[in-house]
């Protein structure tokens, strides 16, 4: 089928969560692991990219992109999207201003939007200020964030050292009013140059609004919650049709939870998890760096996988912090990862059909160990968070990538009971 929509996303989870999100419409998603290396083939009417930008030197994230752009628009794409975490992670260079920037050039549009709005998972802006559940982003957890640190819950403030052109704001009166002033609010900013337009939302209805007033425009950006409406849009106008994406389905079958997330929710999955009997073993980072991943490996080839075993480094912030000042925060990370790809590995090779794994780097190390370039999108086990179907090896599996905040307490039996 013709690609009509190319969404390029800067992290693996953001871009499940994309794909979670624009599924719900019916239209077929389908989600590459990266730029892929040969012509578009066996596209789906929504196509994902999912990158691994967001930070990256801002050069690097900008040639990802155009390569990305130009592998969506080769497969038939005519309309846009920078997908980009609901929480606006990003430092003063970069990356979310220029990559749209770049964007803008190469599909010489003069305007676009940043609406990183997610009602379902708390966040929400109003005047131009992005809100965590009650907190200014400022004052939110993100405020600590190890690599992009938010330090302003003002999204124009955090935009405008990024780009080159000026920003404005539509803000949620004229929203409030639907679809008809905000296209003339957008008018009315284009008129004056302003090529990056913030927009509030506060709830899935503004969305609607939002999405309906700019469907027609080539490049959006956001995060995930702003696309959810556009394929349903487009459907009603035959512009895509909706169906079941060939190669999703349900799988059953043995199944594995890997968690390399230290978020205050992962943290709180993990102990629900073990709290609920489910066999676990801890990975410690200075263990991993001193004798390797082989007692992990042992422990699970030793496991009744019907049993679901959970292995997982999760730890507290304190914990973290400690490891991380003895082994420094990449090394650690890398052992973990590792560690936790040769597990999905060994998990695989004993019949796991099934793997559940938490954390946006985690995911990509694990997608990448089991081989993984391409994902169809099946249902949500909670807002953002799909199950998604792919080959590893030769091998159907299910695989369910979930980013840090994401996903209830129950979130790991709440998977298992979706199925894939
Ligand atoms: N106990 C630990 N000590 C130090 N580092 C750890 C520990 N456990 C996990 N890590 C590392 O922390 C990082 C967690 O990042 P990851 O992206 O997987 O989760 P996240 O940030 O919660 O998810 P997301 O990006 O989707 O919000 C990984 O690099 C992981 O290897
Ligand atoms: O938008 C979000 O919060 C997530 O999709 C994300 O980007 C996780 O890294």
């Amino acid at each position: 089928m013709t690609t009509f929509f190319g969404a390029i996303a800067d992290d693996l989870t953001g871009a499940t969560d994309l794909a979670g999100l624009l599924a719900r419409s019916g239209v077929p998603v389908s989600l590459r692991m990266g730029v892929p290396k040969g012509e578009p083939s066996e596209t789906a009417a929504l196509e994902i990219i999912a990158l691994k930008c967001r930070t990256e030197p801002v050069a690097v994230a900008v040639n990802e992109t155009r390569a990305a752009l130009n592998w969506l628009r080769r497969a038939g794409a005519v309309r846009f999207f920078w997908k980009y975490c609901s929480t606006f992670d990003s430092t003063p260079d970069g990356n979310i201003g220029p990559v749209a920037e770049a964007l803008i050039e190469e599909l010489g549009v003069d305007q676009t939007i940043y609406c990183p709005a997610f009602p379902e998972n708390g966040r929400s802006i109003f005047m131009g200020n992005l809100f965590v559940g009650e907190q200014p982003l400022a004052e939110s957890p993100m405020k600590d964030h190890p690599l992009t640190p938010m330090r302003d819950s003002n999204l124009m403030r955090l935009l405008a050292p990024q780009v080159k052109r000026p920003v404005g704001l539509a803000n949620r009166h004229v929203v409030a009013r639907g679809a008809g002033a905000l296209s003339a609010r957008l008018e009315e900013l284009r008129a004056h140059g302003v090529a990056h337009v913030v927009v509030d939302a506060v709830s899935n209805d503004d969305l609607t609004v939002i999405a309906t007033a700019c469907q027609d425009m080539t490049l959006l950006t956001g995060g995930s919650a702003v696309a959810m409406a556009l394929p349903k849009l487009w459907a009603d106008q035959g512009k895509v049709a909706r169906g079941a994406t060939a190669r999703a389905g349900i799988l059953d079958g043995p199944a594995v939870l890997l968690s390399g997330s230290c978020s205050a929710m992962t943290n709180r999955q993990v102990a629900a998890a073990l709290a609920a009997g489910r066999p676990g073993f801890r990975l410690d980072p200075v263990c991993l760096a001193d004798q390797g991943a082989g007692a992990a490996l042992d422990w699970l080839r030793s496991q009744d996988l019907a049993r679901t075993p959970l292995i997982y480094a999760t730890a507290e912030p304190q914990a973290v912090k400690d490891t991380q000042a003895r082994l420094g925060r990449e090394r650690a990370g890398k052992l973990v990862e590792d560690a936790l790809a040769a597990c999905a590995v060994v998990a695989r090779d004993k019949g796991a059909r099934r793997f559940v794994v938490a954390g946006g780097e985690t995911s990509g190390a694990v997608a990448k160990a089991l081989h993984i370039d391409r994902l169809d999108v099946g249902q949500e086990i909670a807002p953002g968070v799909p199950w998604c179907f792919a080959e590893s090896e030769g091998q159907k599996v299910a695989i369910t990538l979930k980013s840090g905040n994401f996903g209830a307490e129950t979130f790991f039996a709440d998977a298992l009971e979706r199925l894939g």
